[in-house]
């Protein structure tokens, strides 16, 4: 395991398909700030399969939307295709998005009234341009949709669903894919399918895909796993194993928990000691005095902080 949030030069590495240098994300200001991405520096590399993990609210989706130029970042830079993303204005980040980048969504996002083709061929036809039909048919029949293509949404199961999702993703040949837990509203052999079909298109088509998931079986699929906490890369995994990932995540879920115990601690002793909080507990390396008193408070309050 290494971990990788040192800062790193505003240079994209030659096999970069995406790169964050220093990427800054906070919602909201003042007391109401919400710091979800601490200046993250990540590279993520061409015909890879790399998937983000990590607990609820740790950063994983804004990663994911800010590398997409779908949200602004704060400050930072994000290097794609030899251009920074955040001095790009909306009608370039649109056009980045239209021919460059694919989505995989949870929710598939199928235009029900619509037939699996055309769905599959809606960015072409949203752009006024004509599908590479030798790629369509590929497409196709990798992901086994042969027989489908006149169907409708509500006539597929989620898995077939889901892989014409992917079809859609990948009918523009996307640089980057981006794969917001695809897997989500599958039951397990479609996810494995699902899965087995994401790999075949980085192993055999050449596609770099980062896939956001909750779910460690999900990410031993890719080649690369990375856990995020508060905002921070945690760990850096390469050939990810469930278990791997599954002992990664338990330790952070094991970490937080102690964090929060000693802070509740802490605010506890603050309040004994009739400080403002525990950054004003007095801190003290006095021996501590032999009877009771709010003093004690103090050099037990350095351990918990
Ligand atoms: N639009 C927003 N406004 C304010 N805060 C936000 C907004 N979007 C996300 N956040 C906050 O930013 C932090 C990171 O959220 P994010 O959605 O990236 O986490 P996540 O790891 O993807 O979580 P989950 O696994 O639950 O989807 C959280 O504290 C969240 O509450």
């Amino acid at each position: 395991m290494n971990v990788q949030n040192s800062a790193a030069p505003v240079i994209a590495s030659r096999g970069a398909a995406i790169q964050a240098v220093d990427l800054v994300k906070d919602y909201g200001a003042g007391a109401s700030v919400v710091h979800a991405l601490r200046g993250v520096n990540i590279s993520f590399e061409r015909g890879r399969f790399t998937a983000i993990m990590g607990p609820s609210g740790s950063g994983k989706s804004t990663l994911m939307h800010t590398l997409a130029g779908l949200d602004s970042a704060t400050s930072g830079h994000i290097l794609f295709d030899g251009a920074d993303l955040t001095r790009m204005n909306d009608k370039q980040l649109t056009l980045l998005r239209r021919h460059r980048i694919g989505f995989i969504f949870q929710s598939f996002n199928l235009l029900p009234m619509f037939s699996a083709e055309q769905n599959i061929l809606m960015p072409l036809t949203l752009a006024g341009e004509k599908p590479d039909r030798a790629w369509f048919d590929l497409l196709v029949e990798t992901l086994g949709l042969k027989q489908r293509l006149n169907h409708r949404p509500t006539e597929l199961s989620g898995g077939q669903q889901q892989r014409v999702a992917i079809a859609r993703a990948l009918i523009t040949k996307p640089k980057l894919v981006f794969a917001d837990e695809p897997t989500g509203n599958l039951d397990s052999v479609s996810s494995a399918e699902v899965l087995g079909f994401l790999k075949r298109s980085v192993n055999e088509l050449g596609q770099t895909i980062v896939m956001v998931t909750h779910d460690a079986v999900a990410a031993s699929y890719a080649d690369r796993a990375i856990v995020f906490a508060d905002g921070r890369i945690v760990a850096d995994e390469s050939h990810p194993t469930a278990e791997v990932m599954n002992n990664l995540l338990m330790a952070e879920r094991e970490r937080a928990t102690r964090a929060a115990v000693t802070s509740t601690r802490a605010d506890k002793l603050a309040r004994l000691a009739g400080v403002n909080g525990p950054a004003h507990l007095p801190i003290t390396d006095d021996v501590l005095p032999e009877a009771g008193g709010a003093r004690h408070a103090a050099p037990v309050a350095r351990h918990a902080r």
